[in-house]
């Protein structure tokens, strides 16, 4: 489907398959479009439950910037069109379906398939920052698998996706770097805490700052207090890159660009990602 803005879509030009899942604000189904036959995911969301004010020109934005963004581990917008009662957002399918499902199923990843999923989101995020959008929401929930095994960043909620990113703190805190659970300025660096605490998460099945209560998370986490299971048995090299990623001052978190060139990711990462 190329995204061919002037198009107005309507339900009409779709056949609608199974649903793929229940979002935060709608429900998202296979369809097929009907001239071209082409496959993608298309996700209602009621105006009922978004603000009637904000949506239009919120998902026009977020149309707008990831119209731009063409990368293998972004998942496409195409375009979106809606009725008097509801919005449709036209997405590229996923395959594979969602990470999250994967890590609950294996509990965690092997360090080849970490460092895979590590290296692809990091050129994603590189390429990303070099538009000028940061933030791309990184847990395991925004994740899915393309038909191909690769990595692909879809934001389920509110995207905005400037330097002035609201974050609801409804979502889990896990992944906020100390700068954002202090709620003072934060830059492109936030990616690389959040994809440290990914990398963690992965190898080890928890997110780093784990604890029952909100309040020892966000206790944890400024402290940055960064603790390696025995079991499972991880390789130092890939502890040494998570300690360079989890790093408070966020000027000092290894630069994506050096990630990429880290013994772990060289040695680990299949380089197709
Ligand atoms: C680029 O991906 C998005 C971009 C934007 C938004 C979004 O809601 N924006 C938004 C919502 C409200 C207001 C303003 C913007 C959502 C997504 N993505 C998703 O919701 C993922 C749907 S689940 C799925 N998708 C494909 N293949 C599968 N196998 C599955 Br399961």
């Amino acid at each position: 489907v190329p995204a061919v803005e002037k198009q107005r879509w309507t339900l009409n030009d779709f056949d609608i398959g199974k649903p793929l899942g229940r979002g935060k604000f709608g429900h998202v189904y296979l369809a097929r479009e009907k001239r071209s036959n082409h496959i993608v995911a298309l996700k209602v969301l009621f105006k009922s439950q978004i603000k009637q004010s904000q949506v239009e020109h919120q998902i026009g934005r977020e149309v707008e910037i990831q119209s731009h963004l063409r990368h293998p581990n972004i998942l496409r917008l195409y375009g979106y069109f809606y009725d008097q009662k509801r919005v449709y957002l036209i997405l590229e399918y996923a395959s594979k379906g969602e990470l999250y499902k994967e890590l609950q199923k294996c509990n965690y990843f092997s360090e080849r398939c970490t460092a895979t999923y590590v290296a692809s989101l990091a050129r994603a995020l590189i390429y990303c920052h070099g538009k000028h959008v940061i933030h791309r929401d990184i847990k395991p929930e925004n994740l899915l698998i393309g038909a191909q095994g690769e990595l692909k960043i879809a934001d389920f909620g509110w995207a905005v996706h400037t330097y002035n990113r609201r974050r609801t703190m409804c979502g889990t805190l896990d992944y906020l770097p100390p700068e954002m659970v202090e709620s003072v300025e934060h830059d492109a660096s936030v990616d690389i805490w959040s994809l440290g605490v990914l990398c963690y998460e992965f190898l080890y099945g928890v997110p780093p700052f784990d604890a029952k209560e909100n309040s020892d998370t966000y206790r944890r986490i400024v402290q940055v207090d960064l603790k390696f299971p025995t079991k499972p048995s991880v390789s130092s090299a890939a502890k040494n890159l998570i300690s360079q990623m989890l790093v408070k001052d966020s000027s000092q978190r290894i630069p994506l660009h050096k990630l990429l060139e880290h013994t772990w990711i060289v040695q680990n990462a299949d380089p197709s990602g």
